[in-house]
């Protein structure tokens, strides 16, 4: 543990260090960083990254008076390093630990809740103008990368900072790096530096144009284009933002204390918005990480000597995403309309695959779920099969564009939501479970959830076939580990399949849940309780003659699912059973109505009751009741 870390009870103190000690401080930082993530895993590269960036905003704000509001929030561990959290962090991204994001009831200097990108601005923006409000004297400060400023929410924040000229800071931390290399136009004009190049061409340019000027003769077009193109190198990241309304300063080293500190501390006071624009490295200060950005962007754990990943044990299933990825590959070699696009998300979903074997029908929009969505409606219109490959937590951000832009007009869009369910570790900002609530009732769209890696290549190419909307979610981690056929095969829309036969108890479980339930089944006829077992496969339209004939001949139905209990699984079941008049109890197994913290996902699974051990306590339970009621 650093020996000035170590000192460092509260961000005051900080204020009390001498320039030499917070270059000391800095390394003692990243080592408690790459220490703590090496054993726990977590966002190593964007942290290490703003090193010197909290050092500087600490020294020269008054944290919690003043607010530090991070976009994301993955680089935000030496800020908790600096505000008191050090004595816990060796619990970081652990169940009951402390969080890998800012949170607001983990600490007063946690000014806002993150995880998802891009809100910065607009919170900060809501703070600046709520403090003029409460007449309160508070300096806000939002921090955020060039990855997430490729979001139209960044964008719509700085249109109406500028509009309402509020007196806030918004550093953006530019490290060319979103989780991949970022990408856009933005993203290349950010890296504009006012070149000497352009300007001698510029000189050049201007001096013709005025030796001519008296003449104004037939090169005149030209030339005027040409100094156009030389003006057109002056455009520089300021423009931009002086262009919305900020005072621009930057590009600034990051790495650079002194200079860090100075800026700062100059505008600070700046009334009206200021945009400090700051240059970083992904990683800085790990050779691995700085060498490899993406692969310790988020990382498990890994050996801090060689950054060696520990990975999957030998032998171990490969995940839904990689057979994801290996799917589509296979369905767009059989059907050039498949093409594919991701919000920034290339790795984590598995398309880097499909970007290397088709390249041209590969599209990696930004972090910009909006646009990503009504891009591929846009595709569709023209006739070709766009799989919008987007998490589930982060697919809320699409909403609207999935019921307007592509349900409304019956398009063939399929959804591939990756990380559905619980994802463990980074918490409530993260988990999937809301995907079968929010997209189950929007009409014209298919829904389906496969309970293992070969049910899901059958309902990938059923989605690639279909002419509609259609949408599939399946989890973080590995699959079964079922060999995988190299034919796929579809399977019919609507159609569940009876699993096991039973006469005490049905269980209809979907996704990830059947496993469980098939497990449960086993449990329970040890204890001479015989279940039947219903994969319903599809969430929309469920099969409505298989649910309905099994739940005649079961005194109790239990349904299964890894999502919220409103509006999820269970609800549907529950609809379509009462609608159908039938009688029967149906007790529902799912996430209750609360967010769920961090952990595991098997100690999530085993707090929360969804799994194998969970269904046969309901089920013991609910048959005891039953019993108990019809003895009374
Ligand atoms: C809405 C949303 N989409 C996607 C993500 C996944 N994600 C987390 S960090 C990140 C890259 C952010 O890049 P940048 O803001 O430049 O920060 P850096 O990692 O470079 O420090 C992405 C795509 C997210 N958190 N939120
Ligand atoms: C911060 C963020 O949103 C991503 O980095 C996310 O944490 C990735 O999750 P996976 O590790 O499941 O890909
Ligand atoms: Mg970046």
């Amino acid at each position: 543990m650093g020996e000035i870390l170590s000192q460092l009870k509260t961000p005051a103190d900080i204020k009390q260090l001498q320039r030499e000690q917070l270059d000391l401080l800095a390394a003692e930082l990243r080592e408690e960083i790459v220490e703590t993530v090496s054993v726990n895993g977590g966002h190593l590269g964007s942290s290490l990254g703003v090193v010197e960036l909290s050092i500087a905003l600490h020294k020269v704000f008054d944290s919690p008076n003043d607010k530090i509001i991070w976009d994301v929030g993955h680089q935000a561990y030496a800020h908790k390093l600096l505000t008191g959290r050090l004595d816990r962090f060796h619990t970081l991204r652990q169940l009951d630990g402390i969080s890998g994001f800012p949170k607001r009831k983990e600490s007063e200097h946690d000014a806002f809740d993150v995880g998802h990108s891009s809100t910065s601005i607009s919170a900060a923006l809501g703070m600046a103008a709520g403090k003029d409000i409460l007449d309160k004297d508070q300096k806000i400060i939002a921090v955020i990368g060039d990855g997430s400023l490729t979001a139209g929410m960044a964008f719509e924040g700085l249109n109406h900072a500028g509009h309402l000229k509020q007196k806030m800071v918004v550093i953006l931390n530019d490290n060319e790096m979103s989780i991949s290399p970022n990408v856009g136009a933005l993203s290349s004009f950010l890296s504009r530096k006012l070149s000497s190049d352009a300007f001698i061409r510029f000189k050049k340019d201007t001096e013709s144009i005025l030796s001519i000027v008296p003449g104004f003769g037939k090169d005149l077009v030209n030339i005027a284009k040409k100094a156009e193109e030389s003006l057109k190198g002056f455009m520089t990241p300021g423009m931009l933002f002086e262009g919305f309304g900020f005072d621009y300063f930057g590009p600034i080293d990051g790495h650079n204390i002194d200079e860090l500190l100075e800026t700062l501390q100059n505008v600070a006071n700046i009334k009206g918005p200021v945009l400090l624009h700051i240059a970083t490295k992904k990683g800085k200060g790990y050779a691995p990480a700085e060498e490899n950005p993406p692969k310790y962007h988020g990382v498990g754990p890994f050996d801090k000597v060689t950054g060696k990943v520990n990975g999957a044990k030998p032998g171990s299933a490969a995940s839904y995403t990689g057979v994801f990825g290996k799917t589509l590959v296979e369905l767009a070699n059989e059907d050039d309309r498949v093409v594919a696009i991701t919000a920034a998300m290339a790795e984590g979903t598995g398309l880097n695959a499909f970007a290397a074997a088709h390249p041209d029908r590969f599209f990696d929009v930004g972090i910009a779920e909006q646009h990503a969505v009504t891009f591929a409606a846009g595709l569709a219109c023209q006739g070709l099969r766009p799989v919008v490959t987007i998490y589930s937590t982060f697919m809320q951000r699409a909403y609207d564009q999935v019921v307007h832009d592509v349900c409304l007009q019956n398009l063939p869009v399929t959804f591939a939501m990756d990380r559905g369910g619980l994802v463990g570790a980074d918490g409530p900002t993260h988990h999937g479970v809301f995907d079968m609530s929010f997209m189950r009732h929007v009409p014209n769209l298919t829904f389906a959830v496969p309970r293992d890696e070969v049910e899901m290549r059958k309902i990938m190419k059923t989605a690639a076939q279909h002419d509609g909307p259609f949408a599939y979610r399946y989890p973080r981690g590995s699959g079964v580990g079922l060999p995988l056929p190299n034919e796929i095969e579809t399977v019919k829309i609507g159609t569940g399949e009876l699993l096991r036969e039973g006469a005490d108890v049905l269980i209809i479980a979907i996704g990830v849940m059947v496993g469980e339930a098939l497990e449960a089944a086993k449990l329970l006829s040890q204890q001479g309780i015989d279940a039947a077992i219903v994969d319903a496969r599809f969430i929309k339209p469920l099969d409505r003659e298989l649910l309905i004939s099994q739940a005649e001949k079961s005194p109790l139905v239990v349904t299964a699912e890894e999502n919220a209990l409103q509006g999820g699984f269970g609800a549907a079941v529950l609809e379509l059973l009462s609608d159908a008049g039938m009688t029967v109890p149906v007790i529902r197994v799912g996430i209750p109505d609360s967010f769920v913290e961090q952990g595991s996902q098997a100690e999530l699974r085993a707090q929360l009751g969804i799994n194998a051990d969970g269904l046969v306590t309901t089920v013991l339970k609910s048959l005891n009741a039953k019993q108990a009621a019809s003895a009374s």
